[in-house]
């Protein structure tokens, strides 16, 4: 895979016509994730938009619910033929099963990421707030395994536990690494950041990178530095 492949920018607008934009000033970028605010904003329609330009698809849609409504979902997002779809490790064994079973059934090629540790919660957060003893790294490890234990095709963490992941889950799973910024990127509310090519070095087989390239002045050169940065890894 060339590096630029492994970068999976998204499109956190809240119009088709943005999105468009975006997609348009960026020709190079072949895979792109929609999320929450671009699907909740356009519905579906985005999806066949950019099928139609050849471009892969990540539907970041983090379900999180009960296994009924999660295998619903997940046969609802099976028609899509989407390339990944996220659902939260935390929604527990039964729903991740249900929501594998889901997909398997429909005959989709849509591969499973759960979610582990989200990328904008630190370690400090995770104890006081949310209440989880393990230390994070720990947490997010345990994530992955119930996730992989459970039938789903890979896991979305930071890249400061992505080394871990891959030693425990193995070449076959698949490891998204949001919370990337380059060395002269802001991190803004992502708290467990690393570069692009350290992200790589660690075992990442996608980098999701948005601001850092879609709030460029110039997205492109921004694009084209993150690539040549990745040139060297
Ligand atoms: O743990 C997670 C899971 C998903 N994301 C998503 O990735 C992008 C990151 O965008 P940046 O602009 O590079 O911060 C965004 O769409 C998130 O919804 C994440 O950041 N962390």
């Amino acid at each position: 895979m060339n590096p630029e492949e492994r970068i999976i920018v998204p499109l956190d607008v809240n119009s088709t016509e943005a999105a468009i934009a975006l997609v348009e000033q960026l020709p190079q970028v072949s895979f792109w994730k929609v999320g929450l605010e671009l699907f909740t904003s356009v519905g579906p329609s985005i999806l066949q938009i950019l099928k139609d330009q050849g471009k892969q698809i990540f539907l970041d849609l983090k379900l999180h619910d009960i296994p009924n409504t999660m295998a619903g979902a997940c046969r609802s997002v099976a028609s899509y033929q989407v390339d990944l779809l996220t659902i939260h490790a935390t929604a527990g064994r039964h729903a991740l099963q249900a929501s594998k079973e889901a997909i398997t059934t429909a005959n989709s090629s849509t591969k499973l990421l759960a979610i582990t540790v989200l990328t904008s919660i630190n370690s400090r957060e995770l104890a006081f707030d949310l209440k989880i003893p393990l230390e994070l790294p720990e947490y997010a490890l345990q994530m992955a395994i119930l996730a992989k234990e459970s039938g789903i095709d890979g896991a979305v963490c930071s890249p400061h536990e992505v080394s871990q992941l891959r030693q425990i889950c193995g070449d076959d799973f698949l490891l998204v690494c949001p919370g990337v910024r380059p060395t002269w990127a802001e991190s803004g509310d992502q708290k467990r950041v690393m570069t692009p090519k350290q992200a790589i070095q660690a075992g990442a087989n996608y980098l999701v990178i948005g601001r850092p390239i879609t709030a460029a002045e110039n997205p492109l050169q921004a694009w084209s530095k993150i690539c040549d940065e990745l040139a060297t890894v």
